[in-house]
């Protein structure tokens, strides 16, 4: 019961069409009287109706049954995968996490989501929940859909194959997924065990940004991201649909495979991107620029530049900066940073942030490279250009703080002595 990848489709947003039947999809029109082969019309709207055309997005769905013909939902007992970020006091220390523990056998992709942190809501349509997954089974017999938001998938380790209802997405650590809200899906793990991170967007959907000075070209390029072409099957059986709506999640039976859509248009759609493809920008003169330049996708507030998240990498460059201390700076921030590493070093952190750790920097709490880093970095030869390889860092950034879960806080795997990494930096003041 495995649908294969039909090939990929190029582009950001584009008004996309795609068939698995010749013929299937109408012409001319959306809901004809009667579909070709006997097919459901069903309309996916991932905007307002009335959003402006470059914010618009909607799909049309040409379906062997309509999303409506399941049985009727049932709450499932909460787990650790949720949007409950706590209303209690929220720590400013410096926050850092070893990688998930293995799961023991069995567990799928939906069960093996944890929540990390977050902040905002699904209710209020603002803020993100950040979790992370560490699954070694395929989805059997059920199919998940998230009504709260858009979820990027990172992968850090194993790759993921990812049955939408509108195709096939193979994703492998490197690259990223994006699954848009309310599209139906089933994970299956070809390495037999996949790790990393999920960003859910509860606000604005993921956009480019804009490039200003840098011109036409850059960061990520639009031709850069596939979106998958029509995949279906015609299955029969007794299967869940899982939901997850305002934090939680439901359950319903379904007699049939959801991923039935036989042909589909329009630019609602999941999509993939390797971010090895990603352009990277740098300082070619002196200092090191704001990590903005590392901006992968965004979702904008509705404050002008500034973004409910940004998707941002740290991904491998040169660096030439003259007469310049080469990694991160000290800093505080307005803006919240959660940080993942795929692969690798992180070039301001020496030892510690291991690949699948994470580590939480909120809104004004200082940090920057740790004791080691500093001291390596404040007398390195800055005539010579740095090298930086085999390495894949992440980082979801927002405008509001981001509010560690409790199962995180209490989590075995935290490193309760992460911000002992900065006690060794010492006084070179001289008067
Ligand atoms: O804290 C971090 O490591 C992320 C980060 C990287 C950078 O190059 C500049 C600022 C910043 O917050
Ligand atoms: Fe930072």
């Amino acid at each position: 019961m495995t649908l294969q990848s039909t090939g990929y489709q190029t582009g950001f947003g584009n008004e996309f069409a795609s068939e698995a039947i010749p013929g299937a999809l109408p012409i001319g029109r959306n809901s004809p009287q009667q579909v070709a082969h006997g097919l459901y019309a069903e309309q996916l709207t991932g905007s307002a109706f009335t959003a402006p055309r470059h914010a618009n997005r909607r799909s049309w769905l040409y379906r062997i049954r309509p999303a409506a013909l399941h049985g009727k939902f049932e709450l499932l007992e909460q787990g650790a995968f949720h949007n409950d970020f706590g209303s209690g006091p929220a720590t400013p220390e410096k926050l850092r996490w070893n990688p998930l523990p293995t799961p023991p056998a069995g567990v799928d992709f939906l069960d093996g989501l944890y929540t990390v942190a977050g902040n905002g809501s699904p209710e209020a349509a603002v803020g993100v929940g950040i979790h992370l997954y560490a699954a070694n089974a395929d989805m059997h017999g059920r199919w998940f859909c998230n009504a709260d938001g858009e979820l990027m998938l990172v992968p850090q380790s194993g790759r993921l194959h990812i049955e939408t209802e509108l195709g096939v997405l193979d994703v492998e650590p490197q690259e990223i997924a994006v699954l848009p809200r309310g599209v139906r899906f089933r994970v299956s793990l070809p390495d037999g065990q996949a790790t990393g991170y999920v960003c859910e967007n509860f606000g604005a959907l993921f956009k480019l940004p804009d490039l200003g000075p840098i011109g036409s070209n850059g960061l990520a390029n639009a031709r850069d991201f596939l979106t998958p072409n029509a995949a279906y099957e015609d299955v029969e059986g007794n299967f869940s649909l899982i939901t997850k709506f305002q934090g939680h999640l439901w359950r319903a039976d379904i007699d049939h495979s959801p991923l039935d859509v036989v042909a589909w248009h329009g630019n609602y759609a999941p999509y993939k991107y390797d971010l090895r493809r990603f352009n990277v920008m740098g300082s070619i003169s002196y200092d090191h620029p704001d990590p903005s330049i590392f901006l992968v996708l965004h979702s904008p507030s509705d404050t002008p530049g500034t973004s409910n998240v940004d998707f941002a990498i740290f991904a491998p460059r040169v660096l030439a900066m003259q007469d310049t201390f080469r990694p991160p700076w000290f800093h505080r921030n307005i803006a919240s940073e959660f940080m993942g590493l795929v692969r690798g070093v992180y070039d301001a952190k020496a030892d510690g942030f291991a690949p699948g750790g994470c580590s939480l920097h909120n809104c004004m709490t200082g940090h920057g490279p740790d004791a080691a880093t500093f001291e390596k970095a404040s007398v390195a030869d800055t005539r010579k250009p740095d090298y930086i390889t085999d390495t894949m860092a992440i980082m979801f950034e927002t405008r509001a703080v981001i509010r560690p879960t409790a199962q995180a806080m209490d989590a075995v795997h935290r490193q309760l002595d992460y911000p002992d990494c900065w006690m060794g930096l010492k006084k070179h003041f001289v008067g």
